[in-house]
């Protein structure tokens, strides 16, 4: 397992390039199942969760190539709606070819997928929305078999605004016999980059961005050339190791409208940030101030995949702070970690309490989760002395090699990897 090894305490300084978005490439890369033919998506960054998604539409029978950042796929031999357990289970995202295979076969086989330990994430809402597209679905154990010859536009309410499943939804309506309508969808930006590449392929969508997405069915797709969004916790998580290590840096491509809640609670704390185009300068000269309620909520509201990183910085602030987490029940394990290196944070059920530290101090810790990992890393970044983070592997799920990245910007980060 690879290890990352972070002398800490030194400013970032420098300009970097954000890598396209991971979870607007994911149900993009899903999506292009539903044609038949070749489609080459630009700006996919190299991380384990698309190597995953690549690896199942090999499995499925497409041809599938990565190079650089552009991804060409050629979905004309795919011949299986059946996707094994074992690449289900790598990570959450698995999720996302149910409706494309199901819409474009007729049926679908998939198991309960996998991904990072932050709470029970169900797929209730994904199947009760196929459901009402016309799927029937049987489930046996963890595995799950639906089918539809085709299936009919039809009224979807979410009980809850899923980004996954608007997205599984979208995906399934858009070869669906008549309109269908999601009421209560989720607002991401990365809904919007999916409902723009369908349409790049004919699909005729409107409303991706609101709580409403109307969805006229089509026959068929053709297949085209799209260009992913970039990511903005990747952004957001520049930003706050910039303010972390009092830093200076400048972020280039990036969409600063996607991070107006990051934004508002970093000029809070007191970070400079100024905003040019796709450019977001950040920078930090003196210790960052608390900020008294900060609560995690569906876009546009504070994003949950920011919620650690955001409190590495308010555990170095000057005050209390406190960080509700709405979205996932399992999302404070960085918790523990971060106490490890010297932070003062009580978690009651779904509010941290955080009071800051003038200093945290490098330790041996462990990547419990995604973000969790990223978090570390700034606590690191920022920290006196030296930091080991284990369990790098979900830090990979999202990053494009962090390392290489905080390299550019001055750190002293190295990747430790076992001897074959
Ligand atoms: C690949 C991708 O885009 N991942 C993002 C996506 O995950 P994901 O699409 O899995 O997140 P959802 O919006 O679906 O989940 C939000 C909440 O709804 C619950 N839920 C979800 C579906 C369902 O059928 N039943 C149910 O109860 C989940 O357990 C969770 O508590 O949105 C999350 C919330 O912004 C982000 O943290 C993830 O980074
Ligand atoms: C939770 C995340 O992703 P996933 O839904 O792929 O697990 C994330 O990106 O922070």
């Amino acid at each position: 397992m690879d290890k990352l090894v972070i002398e800490g305490g030194k400013p970032l300084s420098g300009t970097i390039v954000i890598q396209g978005a991971k979870n607007a490439a994911l149900p993009i890369l899903a999506a292009s199942m539903l044609v038949e033919g070749k489609v080459t998506i630009d700006h996919v960054p190299k991380l384990l969760d698309i190597d995953v998604m690549l690896n199942i539409l090999r499995e499925l029978g497409c041809r599938a190539e990565h190079n650089e950042e552009t991804v060409l796929l050629d979905t004309s031999s795919a011949h299986s709606s059946h996707v094994p357990e074992a690449l289900m289970r790598q990570m959450r995202s698995s999720i996302f070819l149910m409706g494309p295979l199901l819409a474009r076969f007729g049926e679908v086989t998939i198991y309960q997928p996998g991904g990072c330990a932050i709470g029970e994430r169900k797929i209730d809402l994904h199947l009760r929305g196929l459901m009402a597209l016309g799927a029937q679905i049987q489930e046996e154990g963890s595995r799950i078999s639906c089918f539809a010859k085709r299936l009919k536009g039809a009224e979807v309410h979410l009980d809850f605004p899923s980004v996954g499943a608007t997205e599984n939804i979208m995906m399934a309506a858009v070869l669906a016999d008549g309109f269908t309508t999601i009421t209560n969808a989720a607002r991401e930006p990365e809904i919007q980059d999916l409902q723009r590449f369908l349409c790049s392929m004919g699909a005729k969508i409107i409303g991706a961005g609101t709580d409403t997405i109307t969805i006229e069915g089509v026959e068929k797709l053709s297949p085209s050339r799209y260009q992913v969004i970039p990511d903005r916790i990747v952004t957001g998580t520049v930003m706050v190791a910039a303010a972390a290590t009092r830093g200076q840096v400048t972020l280039q491509n990036t969409n600063p409208s996607h991070l107006t809640s990051l934004i508002h609670v970093l000029r809070r704390a007191g970070v400079q940030i100024t905003v040019d185009g796709d450019i977001i300068k950040v920078g930090c000269a003196s210790r960052p101030k608390a900020i008294d309620r900060i609560v995690t909520s569906p876009y546009p509201a504070f994003p949950t995949d920011l919620q650690s990183q955001v409190m590495v910085l308010l555990a170095l602030a000057d005050g209390v702070s406190v960080m509700k987490e709405t979205i996932f029940e399992g999302r404070f394990k960085h918790v523990d970690e971060l106490s490890r290196m010297g932070s003062d944070i009580r978690v009651d059920l779904n509010a941290a309490v955080v009071r800051g530290v003038s200093r945290l101090y490098g330790a041996t810790v462990e990547a419990t989760d995604l973000r969790a990992g990223a978090a570390l890393v700034i606590a690191g970044l920022a920290a006196q002395g030296r930091t080991v983070v284990e369990q790098v592997h979900h830090i990979d799920r999202g990053y494009d090699r962090i390392e290489t990245m905080f390299t550019r910007l001055g750190a002293r980060i190295s990747r430790l990897s076992p001897l074959p």
